[in-house]
């Protein structure tokens, strides 16, 4: 029995007969803000979405506080998913819908406030990502970064108590992308949720993540766990410390 708030055991992921990655078995704890790192087509994509449910496993098991989703019920799943916010890397706004009516989408969906109690929500979490006052706006009538910051409220509209993002700060630029790390923290900080993330940005990786996993496209499986400050200056596999450290002699290897 583990107290972690996701655990991986022996998760063997493949499309049809190519296995992308096995024996991957780790921790996520409660509070975590936790990366899936490794080079280009080593299935970072592909364990996120194990994680969520859209892809089944070739082998092995994902357990969320101690219960298996894998083996989970349909009905069990969707309870379960109902404690994630999720945001993709395009941000996913419906472009014909305001933010406000964004956010509200998913509590009409699956909650039973009235219309003044919704409204009242939506402020509140427009008002955390730093969006006080955008409720009529469309997704079209602000920047990029804006954007993803109205994503996140819609991530947050249901009190998640876990936050995944797929490269979060694709497309943005530095600035953007470091002040949406600071939101991520503090939102982390002040829902206390664990937030699994892949990303490809190493000043993000250093300044939030305080726990990761590096998946090895050549051996198929995880080489390295941990804070990613530690592993770069003491991971025992140089090319986690190179990734790390953006040191490689060689450009990264394509595997696609
Ligand atoms: N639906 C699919 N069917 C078959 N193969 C796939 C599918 N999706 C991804 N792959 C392959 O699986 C491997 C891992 O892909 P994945 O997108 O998970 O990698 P990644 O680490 O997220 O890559 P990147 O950093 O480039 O986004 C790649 O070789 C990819 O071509």
């Amino acid at each position: 029995m583990t107290d972690a708030h996701i655990s991986v055991r022996d998760l063997t992921m493949a499309y049809g007969s190519r296995v992308i990655q096995r024996d991957l078995t780790f921790d996520i704890n409660h509070g975590d803000i936790f990366v899936i790192m490794g080079g280009s087509g080593c299935g970072k994509s592909t364990l996120l979405k194990h994680l969520l449910g859209l892809i089944e496993p070739s082998q092995g098991d994902i357990l969320y506080a101690g219960e298996s989703f894998v083996h989970a019920t349909p009905e069990r799943r969707d309870s379960m998913r109902r404690g994630w916010g999720i945001t993709y890397q395009s941000g996913g706004l419906f472009s014909a819908m305001s933010l406000a009516e964004n956010i509200e989408l998913p509590l009409q969906l699956y909650t039973d406030y009235s219309a003044s109690d919704r409204a009242d929500i939506i402020a509140y979490k427009l008002a955390l990502v730093g969006l006080d006052g955008y409720q009529h706006f469309y997704p079209s009538e602000i920047s990029g970064g804006m954007r993803k910051r109205a994503a996140l409220a819609r991530a947050i509209a249901l009190e998640p108590d876990i936050l995944f993002f797929d490269e979060p700060s694709a497309g943005l630029d530095p600035i953007s992308s470091s002040l949406l790390d600071e939101l991520i923290q503090q939102l982390q900080a002040s829902i206390g949720a664990t937030v699994v993330m892949v990303t490809h940005e190493l000043p993000s990786i250093f300044s939030i993540a305080t726990n990761s996993v590096y998946l090895d496209a050549d051996s198929k499986t995880m080489i390295a766990y941990g804070d990613p400050k530690h592993l770069r200056d003491h991971s025992d596999q140089a090319i986690v410390r190179q990734f790390l450290t953006r040191t490689a002699s060689h450009p990264a290897k394509e595997h696609t």
